[in-house]
């Protein structure tokens, strides 16, 4: 299957490209930190927490809320601060950080008032006629179907006077974020470039690397200071029993130690900040990359969040450290030959064999880890499932059986693990017992060369210590081994999200659409499957005409509605808004120009207002109300104690059925979209709630809203004026609403006595 390609949640006007590279290029803890170290520890905590509050704010700030048409302003959101207030990171600074202002009640407009944003000054120009198009090619049609009208030609998009965007009050021509615009278009969007988010990450963890590298030197050159004072102690000290030479040694070493402390605590802050750094810089692009991308399988890439995190742990980990600290390790041999050759041909010999034992460890653990890592995605998919299906799962008293199915996954994941970590701990012990080999064996041959008068007793301790520095990165890597792999593996699957993800494309800025429809030869065979769900489905329909699809379960209707608003993509064919593939359309552009309401009903948690407004920040009351009433809503909400301000849970209480259905149709409408596709959106309704559906689909007609209403009930079928039959994926008649029922009465079949059941059509 081919991705439809170019979400764009967070896109920038071109207009804000310079300030997007801003955001790139803007102060860091990458940027600084080694001034700020200097300055002392705790201000350089100071100092680089307010950083990164800036960074995020900024990050946030820019991304979202510039997007979305707001002024920049610093708003830090919640999920910024929390993120600043993660366990990894220090208390934040006492900088001031402006609070969210709390969600304004909605205001309705006056009845009297007559406001802009009441629905009769939303009428949009008519569109010119089009020109008609050549009929359907006769080898388009699926054998048996009785076409009664077939394509129209194209839409010219109708010159508009500013004053008559058929936006809501709220548009500003600017499209509230990635497009939608009905002034500025027919422009190239720069791509949201999310490889762009990812160089910068991995600019940002080189630089702060580099820096880290310079203390780790320091820190390793210090770190000799201690087997210096040994061998002066015992060769020179204790020889020349001087007070004054221990007193003047002791007063070195003790400021070598605490140098070598700080600037060990100091690399350790800096990763520290460099892992906070990569979480702020990455976050927001893989989720939305994952968001994407997870539109084609069961939203396996979300756990790529959870390879940021293990890229997180990584970067402040002693593994981390002991791999910084390898470069240093060649110093130290040589230091150990300069003591002896023959000690420092122990070290060699003692190397080779550690290095020996890490390859065997990581061919010995590999499988075993990666075992045990696709078991825990497994888990994590039965966890997620479980949370979302918390109501059945109780009422159902299917919690033994769920836990099973999660425990078997996270069982077999563990042991896999205990296997790798066996084999771990087994190998460890091993390049522990080298090393400690080693020392013994460096101490009695060096007591031996002592005797023989080659070396005084405290270059022999000092060389034993040395040795011990140069062995310690390679035990450590081994040790740690296994976090490299995975790291490794996290920042693979990272990249490739951040690198193939479609939204990093370069698109047309088109005009808002008017709302054609055409749908050319639609097949669809789902992945994996020879099932064929839609086959040559062709129709067209031009702004303003409602459509109900109908037709027997399973007959493909739901997956029809689907592609008509690009969340599954045919097999073959196309469908096209405003005669654009829906593969080409700006996502934003698209999303807010089209309305949907899927068969299975989801509210997000959170007040009706916001649900309505589709959660943006920038949805104006008017937009809001406006919506409620094209979807004959507002009486309902009105009836609610809290009324727009009543906050919905994940579940979608304290809603009924029906009236979660009625929210999501005002949703599916917010915004003056111009095609909105609804999935059985009276499968919940009394016979009150299907006229408050009626009367909003009137409403979408008389806004020259293309409406596509897949139904089983035909109580609907008053308020559309076309209707397709779908037979087994295949459309048998399509045309205006009369002549389909009459084509259907003529084969003894009346839909409008009860619901649809058994359409058979050769
Ligand atoms: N991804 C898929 N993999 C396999 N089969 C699929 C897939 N998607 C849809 N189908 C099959 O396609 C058929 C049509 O499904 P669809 O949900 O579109 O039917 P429908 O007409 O909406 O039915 P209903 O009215 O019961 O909702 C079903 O048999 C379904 O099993």
């Amino acid at each position: 299957m081919v991705d439809r390609g170019d979400f764009q949640p967070f896109r920038e006007e071109p207009a804000d490209e310079a300030s997007q590279d801003d955001t790139h290029a803007r102060p860091s803890t990458a940027s600084k930190p080694l001034a700020q170290m200097l300055r002392g520890p705790s201000e350089a905590i100071d100092k680089t927490l307010s950083n990164l509050d800036t960074m995020l704010g900024e990050l946030f700030d820019q991304e979202m809320l510039q997007r979305a048409g707001v002024k920049r302003t610093v708003v830090v959101p919640e999920a910024a601060k929390a993120l600043a207030q993660s366990p990894t990171v220090p208390a934040p600074v006492p900088t001031p950080i402006p609070v969210v202002p709390p969600v304004a009640r909605v205001e309705t407009p006056q009845p009297s008032a007559k406001p802009a944003a009441q629905p009769e000054s939303r009428v949009l120009p008519e569109a010119p006629q089009a020109p008609a198009a050549p009929e359907m090619k006769s080898e388009a049609k699926p054998s048996g179907m009785v076409v009664l009208e077939a394509d129209r030609g194209p839409v010219e998009a109708p010159k508009k006077e500013p004053s008559q965007g058929g936006r809501g009050p709220s548009d500003t021509g600017k499209g509230g974020g990635g497009g939608g615009g009905g002034g500025a278009f027919h422009k190239r969007l720069g791509p949201v470039d999310y490889s762009h988010s990812l160089q910068a990450g991995i600019k940002a963890v080189k630089h702060n690397l580099a820096i880290v590298m310079v203390f780790t030197l320091a820190t390793n050159v210090l770190v000799l200071a201690i087997p210096i004072y040994l061998f002066q102690i015992s060769d020179r000290v204790l020889s020349s029993r001087s007070i004054d030479t221990l007193i003047m040694l002791t007063t070195v070493i003790v400021g070598a130690v605490i140098m070598q402390s700080v600037l060990d605590a100091l690399r350790r802050f800096i990763l520290m900040r460099t892992a906070v750094e990569v979480a702020a810089q990455l976050g927001a692009p893989i989720l939305s990359a994952a968001a994407r991308a997870s539109l084609q399988s069961n939203g396996r890439e979300y756990q790529v969040l959870g390879d940021l995190q293990q890229l997180r742990s990584f970067l402040t980990s002693g593994t981390l450290l002991s791999l910084l600290d390898a470069p240093v390790a060649p110093v130290f041999l040589v230091a150990v030959f300069l003591v002896h050759p023959h000690l420092g041909s122990i070290v060699i010999l003692s190397s080779f064999l550690l290095l020996i034992v890490a390859i065997f460890n990581q061919r010995a653990t590999h499988a075993h880890f990666a075992e045990a890592n696709g078991h825990l995605v497994r888990s994590n998919l039965h966890l997620d499932a479980m949370s979302r299906n918390s109501q059945i799962i109780n009422a159902l008293a299917m919690i033994p059986e769920t836990v099973r199915l999660w425990g078997r996954d996270t069982a077999s994941s563990l042991s896999a693990q205990v296997e790798a970590q066996d084999r771990n701990i087994g190998f460890a012990s091993l390049s522990k017992a080298i090393r400690l080999l080693t020392q013994v064996s460096m101490l009695g041959w060096g007591a031996f060369l002592s005797i023989e008068g080659e070396l005084t007793g405290g270059m022999v301790i000092a060389a034993s210590i040395i040795a011990g520095r140069a062995l310690g990165p390679i035990e450590g890597a081994i040790e740690g081994w296994h976090q490299v792999v995975q790291s490794r593996a996290s920042y693979q699957r990272i990249a490739t999200l951040l690198k193939t993800s479609p939204m990093n494309f370069e698109r047309l800025k088109l005009p808002n659409p008017e709302g054609r429809l055409d749908v050319e030869r639609l097949l669809f065979v789902p992945n994996g499957t020879k099932r064929v769900v839609l086959n040559g489905v062709t129709f067209s329909l031009m702004p303003g005409d409602s459509l109900a699809i109908i037709g027997n379960s399973g007959a493909g209707k739901t997956t029809l509605g689907k592609m008509l608003v690009g969340s599954i993509l045919p097999t073959s064919g196309a469908v096209r808004l405003d005669l654009m593939d829906l593969r080409n359309w700006d996502q934003r552009q698209f999303g807010e120009n089209i309305g949907y309401l899927p068969q299975d009903v989801q509210l997000f948690p959170g007040t009706i207002k916001a649900n309505i407004g589709r959660m943006r920040e920038d949805a104006s009351d008017a937009d809001i109300y406006e919506a409620a009433k094209l979807a004959d809503v507002h009486e309902l909400i009105a009836s609610l104690p809290h009324g727009y301000e009543t906050v919905v849970t994940a579940d979608g209480s304290p809603l009924s059925g029906g009236q979660k259905q009625r929210i999501a149709l005002a949703r599916a409408f917010f915004g003056s979209p111009k095609m909105v596709i609804l999935d059985e959106p009276n499968s919940n309704l009394d016979s009150f709630g299907e006229q408050a559906l009626a009367r909003a689909l009137d409403h979408a007609k008389q806004n020259k809203i293309t409406v596509v209403t897949i139904t089983q009930r035909p109580a609907l079928l008053q308020s559309v004026n076309k209707v397709l039959v779908l037979v087994n994926g295949t459309v048998v008649l399509f045309g205006p609403r009369q002549e389909v029922l009459s084509a259907l009465a003529a084969r003894g079949m009346n839909l409008e006595g009860g619901p649809f059941s058994n359409i058979q059509i050769d």
